[in-house]
């Protein structure tokens, strides 16, 4: 009888936790910068904050997406303010960081989500192509996170978040940002080291995966569908969602995370530590993909990102999401 006590104690204990800690206004007293926001991963991760009560900016360079995303954050009750920017102007980062200071008193949490490349295998790529992704990637995080420290948070702290990729192993067609997330996952280090003192400032990476995103709009079709048909081939079977990013660094922001600095969190489902297989590794993985559902929203209901509009990518990837939101585990 006791042993049940215990056990009903522990696990309503656990209940109450976790609903103290992401409770709907967790984030109340948060300004966020999200760049990149008004497209994919960024746009999902503004609204998860936004549904968590913070003030989210949206930054990047094209207007009318950032505007889009912001109705519908405010339409579902959330707070959330637009403003340009092109990351790999280091003095509009400040700039843009001042005025976020100025508009709504504080900047506490960074996500740079802002960046990407193009596919090329290293003999072919020019010198030009290799300096804009590295200058895209690594320089504009930098740019980002200097401004964050200069304009606000050098003096009150804060958190940062960097979305890299997962290059664990190389990144086999594109050597600029694997190269330049690899950068940024030093330079997080080190960041970490260096600015923790500051008012305990936290700087960490989350490295997704293949994620179904509008990040695959930027590919041509035929690398679209090579890509589509190969979701099976890691040990979770499947993609990754935006919801499952956006689920790390929301966390990684909140105060659960508050002893967690410098870190690198790969959400790959374990496909990094698969990659570099010979030929044959299909005979390592299930071509019926994984069992594990895949996590499509936070929170669930009527508030949840993908009832409001479908993952804008193209439809061979959105086909993978229809079918990974089906799958229920047999377990
Ligand atoms: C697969 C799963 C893993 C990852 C997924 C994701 O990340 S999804 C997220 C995906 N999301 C994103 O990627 C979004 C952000 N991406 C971007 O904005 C662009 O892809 C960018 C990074 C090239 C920057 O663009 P920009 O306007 O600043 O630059 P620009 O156009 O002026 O080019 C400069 C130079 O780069 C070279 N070069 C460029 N393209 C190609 C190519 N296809 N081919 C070869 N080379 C290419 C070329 O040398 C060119 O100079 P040139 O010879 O013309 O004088
Ligand atoms: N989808 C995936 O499978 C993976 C994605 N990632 C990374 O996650 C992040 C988000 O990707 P995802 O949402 O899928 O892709 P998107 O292409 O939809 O997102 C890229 C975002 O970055 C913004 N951006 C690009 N260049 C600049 C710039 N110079 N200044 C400011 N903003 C800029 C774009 O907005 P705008 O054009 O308006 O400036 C866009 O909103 C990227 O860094 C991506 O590389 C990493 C691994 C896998």
């Amino acid at each position: 009888m006791n042993i049940l006590w215990a056990y009903y104690v522990t696990c309503k204990y656990h209940v109450v936790a976790y609903n103290s800690i992401f409770k709907k206004d967790l984030f109340k007293d948060e300004v966020v910068l999200v760049t990149g926001g008004g497209t994919g991963i960024g746009r999902c991760i503004a609204h998860e904050m936004a549904s968590l009560g913070a003030t989210v900016v949206i930054a990047a360079r094209k207007l009318d997406q950032l505007t889009a995303v912001a109705e519908e954050i405010r339409k579902l009750g959330g707070k959330c303010d637009t403003m340009q920017i092109n990351i790999r102007d280091a003095a509009k980062a400040l700039e843009l960081i001042e005025n976020i200071v100025a508009k709504h008193g504080k900047l506490t949490c960074l996500v740079n989500n802002a960046g990407g490349q193009f596919m090329s295998p290293a003999s072919m790529l020019s010198t030009k192509g290799f300096a804009t992704v590295v200058d895209l990637n690594l320089n504009g995080t930098f740019n980002m996170c200097k401004a964050a420290f200069d304009g606000y948070m050098g003096e009150h702290g804060g958190s940062i978040v960097n979305i890299v990729a997962e290059c664990r192993n190389g990144f086999p067609r594109m050597v600029h940002t694997g190269a330049a997330r690899s950068g940024i996952i030093n330079m997080t280090k080190t960041l970490a080291v260096e600015w923790g003192p500051f008012n305990g400032i936290r700087v960490n990476c989350v490295a997704p995966g293949t994620i179904v995103s509008s990040g695959m709009k930027n590919y041509p079709d035929n690398v679209v569908d090579m890509i589509a048909g190969n979701d099976w081939l890691s040990p979770t079977g499947r993609f990754g969602t935006e919801s499952e990013i956006a689920a790390s660094v929301v966390f990684l922001l909140s105060p659960a995370a508050a002893y967690i600095n410098g870190v690198n969190l790969a959400v790959d489902g374990g496909s990094s530590l698969s990659k570099g297989f010979p030929e044959g590794q299909d005979l390592a993985f299930n071509p019926e993909g994984s069992l594990m559902p895949a996590y499509v929203g936070w929170p669930e209901g009527k508030d949840n990102v993908h009832n409001l509009k479908h993952v804008d990518a193209p439809q061979k990837i959105n086909d993978l999401l229809n079918k990974y939101k089906k799958k229920k585990s047999k377990l």
